[in-house]
């Protein structure tokens, strides 16, 4: 049976490690807290991140890594994507040799504003050919309650891509898989933008036609974004681009749709921060996406009045899809 290791037991790291168990893997799954490892190996539950769900008998946690990654045949990592870097360096002398590395993250590091697999591959000095990237519609709940989901694992190796698949794959849970790992990481991490966008403009109080506009406009912005740093179109209007723009801003269960929810309600970002639990990556990562913006000329105005709002510089009844950085009186081309 192969054997896999997932590393971070939040909602989404415990809820990988379900659709790996039962598509046939046996998953160690690393927990940083002894007594969340406990209550997982133990009660079968994780009682903090996804109330109510059974886990399954081949999924065991411990809060000792080389417990966890001894003779792992493939690696997944889920840890908030600010505090992947100190981790990898934990952790890069236990993984196995040469084996896939996964990441399952979706945000890009400040400072440095790599993406996740830019960053593993720089910790581990290994082939960027060893690491996949996972990313979709991929609520976690609603994927632990085993409703049929799609998603998409990217690397530059169709045999590692195609490895990561097949162990992802099961009666619920569908891997497709593409060589485009710009496009499909870069799609996970913009739509957390447009979500607290949605948020915002839903906390507001603005109907349907708003939020169309900031969807439609706002993949437009990814779009653009994603291409000027070399991915592919088709990507973006992928599952891993369009499709989980929709899941993250249609459901209540998304972190950054919440968070943007409570700042439109009038929250300050620092009560907001406060009232989370959980990860919600685009607070972290709208400053790096506008810095890489404005290396590459692309315009993303819908992303920048985010940030304003963030800042605390913009009401939040003032964030409008029709407002762009171009100042010219004539009217914009919808491109
Ligand atoms: N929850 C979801 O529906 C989905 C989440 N993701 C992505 O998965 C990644 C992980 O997010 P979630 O599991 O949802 O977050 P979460 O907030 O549910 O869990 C994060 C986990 O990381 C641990 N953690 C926090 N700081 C840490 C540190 N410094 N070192 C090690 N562990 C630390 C926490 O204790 C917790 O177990 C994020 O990049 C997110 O965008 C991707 C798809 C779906
Ligand atoms: O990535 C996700 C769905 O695909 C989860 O979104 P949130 O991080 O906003 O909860």
């Amino acid at each position: 049976m192969r054997r896999v290791a997932v590393l971070g037991a939040g909602s989404w790291g415990t809820t990988f490690a379900k659709v790996l168990a039962d598509g046939g893997s046996e998953v160690t799954l690393w927990a940083r807290r002894p007594e969340l490892a406990r209550e997982i190996s133990q009660s079968r539950r994780n009682s903090d991140y996804l109330r109510g769900i059974n886990l399954p008998r081949r999924l065991w946690a411990s809060s000792n890594l080389h417990d966890v990654l001894d003779d792992a045949e493939q690696v997944y990592l889920s840890v908030p994507s600010q505090s992947l870097r100190e981790n990898l360096r934990i952790v890069r002398d236990l993984i196995p040799e040469g084996v896939p590395v996964v990441s399952l993250m979706k945000g890009v590091e400040k400072g440095t504003r790599y993406r996740m697999s830019e960053v593993i591959q720089q910790e581990l000095g290994c082939d960027p050919g060893r690491i996949a990237v996972v990313s979709g519609p991929n609520l976690a709940l609603e994927i632990a309650k085993e409703q049929p989901t799609a998603s998409v694992v990217a690397s530059e190796d169709p045999d590692t891509a195609a490895a990561v698949a097949t162990a992802a794959t099961n009666a619920y849970f569908r891997c497709f898989i593409n060589n485009d790992v710009i496009g499909t990481e870069f799609g996970g991490v913009l739509k957390n933008l447009i979500a607290v966008a949605i948020g915002i403009v839903d906390g507001v109080g603005y109907g349907e036609n708003t939020k169309a506009s900031i969807i439609t406009r706002g993949l437009v912005e990814m779009t653009d974004f994603a291409v000027a740093h070399g991915a592919r179109p088709e990507t973006l209007s992928g599952l891993a681009g369009l499709g989980d723009l929709i899941a993250t801003c249609e459901s209540p269960l998304s972190r950054n749709n919440t968070a943007g929810r409570l700042l439109g309600q009038g929250y300050a970002f620092a009560d907001v921060v406060k009232q989370m639990n959980q990860t919600a990556e685009g607070l972290s990562s709208v400053g790096p996406v506008l810095e890489l913006a404005a290396a590459h000329g692309v315009e993303m105005p819908i992303v920048a009045q985010v940030a304003e709002v963030l800042a605390g510089t913009l009401d939040p009844r003032d964030i409008a899809p029709h407002l762009t950085t171009d100042d010219s009186p004539a009217p914009p081309t919808e491109e």
